[in-house]
């Protein structure tokens, strides 16, 4: 089957965060699998260039609409880790793609509404009919709608669109000219069964689009998928899932066991794995040493985050002086974009320099976050929403204990210590309901008891953790069933 995979985001060449990695592991599972996989990016100023092997262009001057005008593009090709992607680069004056960052600029949507309507172009002019375009949050959702009112008739007559929602917390809501901008009729689109805001009838709101056209949508985690229809969790969208709930389910992430593997990791000084648990003693002192961290016999709680409101900001400040209250030592890796949050942990930062047990390390630091997960003893995770959380299956891999909130994809992975139904063989972690302080005390408290009254049974926790198996191969195999069941032929 031949799968084409569009994003914003592909690991390690473009990643802001959990997507650039589902979509680096996804695509090079089913490769594995024996599909035909290509990855679409926008050619990003920002890319990893150093990572992206045998560069070259493969497409000059290709004209993509632009209101009553179009845009020249330039498409490169390149492999990333055995993955072939292809890089639409506009020439024009709004230089949409050269901005030094993925996210964050004032016309985000434009940007990447261009980019859908470029991918399908070059689509269309090249060749390529993919039996299943995969594509994934809002900067991807106008491919389907693009895709059923424009190029269906243009000849991509067979193509079947699989659309993920990876953060239902951001839509996508715009005003109507990004319609005009791409080519669509926004008489024909602006109804309440199509593209029109729920909240707002004069907006368009994208993943709405993506969701009503595509032929599946699915979410990070069974759970997630449960919340979005049934909750607030759905911040609007409840309706139009429940309307095409035919076509709508969870399909839980893994993580990439070639990355993530604490036996055979080469940013950390110790390899380790559940036979050989000693060998994340090498790790806590090395990660104490970088840090600069005293050597104590004190457990290491950790926090590997965007700080973002999703991810529980005000308890992760909470969280890092309860752990230092009660004698840990507290490494924190976290980027904001945000510059009220920026701000709030800046400040902490300056509180904590020179302290002797707590680190705040505030920047994006791939390596750094290995050292982490392998020195950790527990993680921190209180988010307010999680649609899956790779964080802590990647910390459970590296036998870190994770302290999180139950929500989403937190829920289906973390089974509490004390109080899950689960045989003991199959609780890893600890969990907390309410958002409050006191909720995420109580189970920290919990979790540091058992560190230092019955390390026997923490232990036990980290390797029941470990044991699981959360590589892609099982999700893969789930959206070959879903490609399988959508397409043509
Ligand atoms: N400062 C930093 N330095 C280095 N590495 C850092 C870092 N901050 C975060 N990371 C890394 O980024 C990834 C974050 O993954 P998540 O799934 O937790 O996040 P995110 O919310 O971005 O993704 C969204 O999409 C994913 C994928 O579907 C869903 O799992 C998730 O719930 C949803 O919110 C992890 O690999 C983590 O180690």
């Amino acid at each position: 089957m031949y799968i084409a995979m569009v994003s914003a985001e592909c690991a390690p060449i473009a990643k802001a965060g959990g997507l650039g990695d589902v979509v680096h592991g996804l695509s090079r599972e089913l490769l594995a699998l024996g599909q035909e996989v290509e990855v679409f990016l926008p050619g990003y100023d920002s890319l990893r260039h150093d990572l992206i092997e045998g560069r070259r262009e493969v497409y000059r001057n290709l004209r993509v609409p632009y209101f009553d005008q179009w845009i020249d593009c330039r498409v490169d090709s390149g492999e990333v880790d055995g993955v072939t992607c292809f890089f639409i680069e506009p020439d024009s004056p709004h230089r949409f793609f050269k901005r030094g960052r993925i996210y964050g600029e004032s016309d985000d949507a434009d940007r990447f509404a261009f980019f859908c309507r470029a991918v399908l172009e070059f689509m269309l002019i090249s060749g390529r009919r993919p039996d299943v375009i995969h594509c994934h949050d809002w900067q991807t959702a106008l491919v389907p709608v693009l895709l059923f009112e424009l190029y269906q008739r243009l000849g991509l007559t067979d193509v079947r669109v699989c659309y993920s929602l990876h953060n239902v917390g951001y839509q996508g809501v715009v005003g109507e000219s990004i319609l005009r901008q791409v080519g669509l009729d926004p008489a024909r689109l602006m109804t309440a069964d199509r593209l029109q805001d729920p909240a707002d009838p004069r907006a368009v709101n994208l993943m709405k689009g993506g969701i009503v056209f595509s032929n599946f949508v699915n979410t990070v985690s069974p759970r997630y998928a449960w919340e979005i229809q049934n909750t607030e969790q759905g911040m609007g969208l409840q309706d139009v899932l429940k309307t095409h709930d035919g076509k709508f389910g969870g399909v839980l992430n893994g993580i990439d066991d070639a990355v993530w593997n604490p036996a055979t990791d080469r940013h950390i000084p110790e390899p380790f794995d559940a036979d050989r648990l000693e060998g994340k003693e090498a790790n806590r002192r090395a990660l104490r040493a970088y840090l600069g961290l005293v050597q104590a016999e004190k457990p290491i709680v950790a926090v590997v985050s965007r700080l973002d409101y999703q991810k529980g900001v005000y308890l992760l400040r909470f969280g890092i002086a309860h752990a230092c209250a009660l004698d840990c030592q507290l490494a924190l890796l976290g980027a904001a974009l945000d510059p009220v949050v920026a701000e709030q942990f800046r400040r902490l930062q300056e509180d904590t320099e020179g302290h002797p047990d707590c680190r705040l390390v505030l920047a994006y630091d791939e390596e750094l976050s290995h050292l982490i997960y392998a020195g950790a003893d527990m993680i921190l995770i209180p988010s307010i929403y999680e649609p899956c959380g790779l964080t802590q299956m990647i910390a459970m891999k590296y036998g870190v204990v994770p302290i999180a909130r139950r929500v989403g994809g937190l829920a289906d992975t973390v089974f509490d210590a004390n109080y899950s139904d689960r045989p003991f063989e199959e609780r890893n972690g600890y969990l907390f309901d309410d958002l409050t302080e006191s909720a995420l005390a109580s189970a920290m408290e919990r979790a540091i008891d058992l560190w230092r009254n019955h390390p026997e049974y923490f232990r036990q926790l980290q390797i029941n953790g470990m044991r699981v198996d959360r590589s892609w191969g099982r999700p893969a195999r789930q959206y070959l069933d879903i490609y399988s069941h959508i397409r043509v032929h």
